[in-house]
């Protein structure tokens, strides 16, 4: 059996970040993407008016940041909308200045050039680099000036994201929307900035208009103003419902200190009404945006949008900006010391680290290795044929193949069929040219694991992550009901094992709970269901109407992947557009059936009829179906199915009555009793259930001198009683 196609692209030593070495130094030196261009800025940070050496935070308060903790990014803008201001105060807050430089004086940071001085405006690129809260973020303040657009386009070629910086009583001028434009041939991804809401004019409506209007783009509002021009105070967080203060104990309005608070009907009714409404749009507009968040907001929080917790909103929000379906903006006033410190944050959460900006094809090999037992030699190059160890691959697992372009696998292909002089013409497809994967079995055993605690989660997460890649019969997921993470794996042993490598290995204590049996269920006649799901999202109208047929279908070998039909009067356009739907929705019914949410399996659906409004998602497609079917499944009569053990054991003569006395009482049927020298191999099958602990059971029985192997052979249904014995178990009436 061939694996899953995949490809990645290998390259070797590829520098696609953006280094910056020795940035406090006197001449920094940014090597640039593909060790392309090199700006040389002369630049002396401690030689600045006002700051002494002592004043510069160390950069080295993050050692080698991982990259995914890197941002690099740019600030653009038409002239004058205050990027140079806004980045002053980036670096005030961040702590590597200490105190805060004024354009008009002609003393901030990043207009060093005695030009931009006199004149007040950027004509070089600056790059600065700064920590804020974990992430090393490397910043270019780039020109907004006509004349230097050219010094733009060359830092947007090298960055993985960037902050547009508007004069909130100006909206979008002619300059943004040429460095926009010049942003989107690179395809990078942006955040907006209103500035200057403190000045005369400011109109955050107005900007967001022109934004929309001029740039063409879908504005995600994650802020509101509390105040326009000489009343701006603050800001509302859309995404949280709170309101953002600054200097609130006004002994200094350097706008390091501000408070958050929740916005509550007693203290801020009219506030909270508007910032409920604005949240509930942007859910519902990354909703259309993004299919994974729609799922989830369709699924659970339909029904009321305030349920919908604010860190499932932070990711959608990241995915749909770095993804460049839309851009997030906030507000503030550099000058007034308001709404920096969010625009920091807002850079670390949603734009790209330098390895999100790759091809999702591209897998980077860092180290090639010769392995000699438990040494390993570093080569340089590997020629075919030979074993080599790598490491660090972050999205290919065992079994996958591994090419370094499709082109090559193509070449590869015919060459190999050439060779060989007998390749069809199927075989020259690219996808063939695949080594034959690993069969995986189905874990049989599952049960739940837990981190000492919930700051232990991510750690945990990483370590589950990498050992499954090694280890594709461990699987992972997550319990739909109780939010637990689950361990599915070959056997008693093999899950021990695996949470034993993630303590010595990954130094994560965890917990395990009872090891369960996974069960699958089935159902012993057919049956019809009709739903029909209708949602406004956005301006949309998502509605269907789905009909279909729930039948037992026993094959030869039973597995869960079900089988799917369509009554002939499904028109083949419908079914070209939404086949995929429908059939995610059928797979995603059945990994939870309905009587005790194991697996369905031997089922056939048969889809009778599908009716849709015209601009209907996908997404609400694959739900009603999913729904459907659920339906269906729960009318018709059940029965939950249990593993069934290949045993054999293999014992001396004298302890063979005892072990078939045992395997009796195990609801065990014995096929034949081999002999083996002095041995006899008894074969036989079991339920899993009933094997729980047998080896301790088996060695004292005899004497410690029988083994025994078991195999997963087939999933057989219970019977009545014991059905009834586990389902009361599991519903806690036993
Ligand atoms: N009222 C108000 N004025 C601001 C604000 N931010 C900047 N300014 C003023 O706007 C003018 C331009 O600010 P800069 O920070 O130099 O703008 P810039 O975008 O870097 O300009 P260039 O480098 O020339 O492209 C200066 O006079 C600033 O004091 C703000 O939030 N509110």
């Amino acid at each position: 059996m061939l694996t899953k196609i995949r490809k990645f692209i290998v390259t070797h030593q590829k520098v696609s970040s953006l280094h910056l070495d020795h940035m406090c130094s006197c001449r920094s030196r940014v090597l640039l993407k593909g060790l392309i261009s090199r700006v040389f800025l002369g630049r002396n940070y401690n030689s600045l008016p006002g700051i002494i050496e002592n004043d510069v935070k160390s950069l080295r308060s993050i050692i080698n940041p991982p990259i995914s903790k890197i941002r690099n990014i740019g600030i653009m803008a038409h002239i004058d909308a205050g990027k140079t201001t806004t980045t002053e105060r980036i670096l005030y807050y961040s702590g590597y200045i200490r105190s805060l430089g004024d354009v008009d004086d002609g003393d901030t940071v990043t207009d060093f050039m005695a030009q931009e001085r006199e004149r007040g405006i950027t004509i070089q690129s600056a790059a600065v680099t700064f920590d804020w809260k974990g992430y090393r973020v490397n910043l270019i303040d780039t020109p907004g000036h006509v004349d230097f657009t050219l010094e733009v386009e060359r830092c947007l070629r090298v960055l993985d994201g960037a902050v547009a910086v508007f004069d909130a009583s100006a909206g979008v001028e002619a300059q943004t929307l040429t460095v926009w434009r010049q942003a989107d041939k690179h395809s990078v991804p942006r955040i907006c900035f209103l500035n200057k809401m403190d000045k005369t004019g400011a109109s955050f409506n107005y900007a967001i208009e022109s934004i929309r209007e001029k740039l063409k783009t879908k504005p995600l509002l994650l802020q509101l103003p509390i105040g326009e021009a000489k009343a701006f105070k603050g800001l509302v967080d859309i995404v949280t419902k709170e309101k953002v203060i600054w200097n609130p104990v006004s002994n200094s309005n350097d706008g390091k200190h501000f408070v958050r608070e929740p916005l509550t009907e007693i203290n801020d009714p009219e506030l909270l009404k508007e910032a409920t409404e604005a949240r509930n749009a942007l859910i519902e507009q990354i909703a259309d945006l993004d299919d994974e968040f729609a799922d989830l907001v369709l699924g659970e929080f339909i029904e009321n949008f305030d349920l919908l917790p604010s860190e499932k909103l932070y990711p959608a929000i990241r995915r749909v900006t770095v993804a460049q379906k839309a851009v997030p903006v906030l507000c503030g006033s550099a000058l007034k010391n308001k709404g920096i410190q969010p625009l920091l944050d807002a850079i670390t959460m949603y734009l790209p680290s330098p390895d999100e900006r790759s091809d999702e094809f591209l897998e980077r090999i860092s180290r090639l290795l010769l392995p000699f037992a438990d040494q390993h030699i570093e080569i340089p190059s590997l020629t075919a044929g030979n074993i080599a160890l790598t490491v660090g691959l972050k999205q290919t697992s065992t079994g996958d193949t591994i090419v370094s372009s499709k082109a090559s696998a193509l070449a590869a292909t015919r060459r190999a069929g050439k060779n060989e002089g007998k390749m069809d013409r199927k075989n020259t497809e690219t996808g063939s040219f695949l080594l034959a994967g690993v069969e995986i079995p189905e874990p049989v055993f599952f049960c739940t694991i837990e981190p000492p605690s919930v700051a232990k989660q991510p750690e945990l997460d990483r370590a589950l992550n990498c050992l499954q890649r090694e280890d594709p019969s461990l699987k992972v997921r997550l319990d739909p009901d109780s939010g637990q993470t689950i361990l599915c794996g070959m056997g008693e042993l093999h899950i021990e094992i695996i949470n034993d490598r993630i303590k010595r290995e990954y130094g994560v204590e965890t917990f395990l709970g009872p090891l369960q049996i996974a069960y699958r269920e089935t159902i012993l006649n057919s049956s019809r269901a009709t739903d029909t799901l209708d949602r406004t999202l956005g301006e949309k109208r998502h509605l269907v109407t789905v009909e279909l047929e729930v039948r037992p279908f026993v094959k030869e070998k039973s597995e869960v992947t079900p089988i799917i039909e369509y009554a002939e009067n499904i028109k083949e356009e419908l079914l070209q557009e939404f086949r995929e739907a429908i059939e995610n929705g059928i797979h995603s019914a059945y990994l939870q059936g309905p009587l005790l949410g194991f697996p369905v399996q031997d089922v056939a659906v048969t889809l009778c009829s599908l009716t849709l409004h015209p601009g209907t998602s996908t997404t609400m497609v694959s739900a009603c179906v999913s729904r459907c079917v659920q339906k269906a499944l729960k009318k018709a009569d059940k029965q939950v199915l249990e593993p069934l053990m290949n045993l054999e054991v293999t014992v001396t003569g004298d302890y063979l009555s005892s072990v078939l006395a045992d395997l009796a009482q195990r609801r065990g049927s014995i096929q034949e009793i081999q002999s083996r020298q002095d041995n006899r191999v008894v074969v036989g099958s079991v339920p899993l259930a009933e094997m729980m602990g047998y080896s301790t059971v088996l060695r004292t029985l005899s004497s410690g001198t029988a083994t025994f192997a078991l195999e997963l052979s087939t999933y057989q249904a219970m019977n009545l009683q014991d059905q009834n014995a586990l389902l009361n178990q599991r519903r806690g009436l036993a």
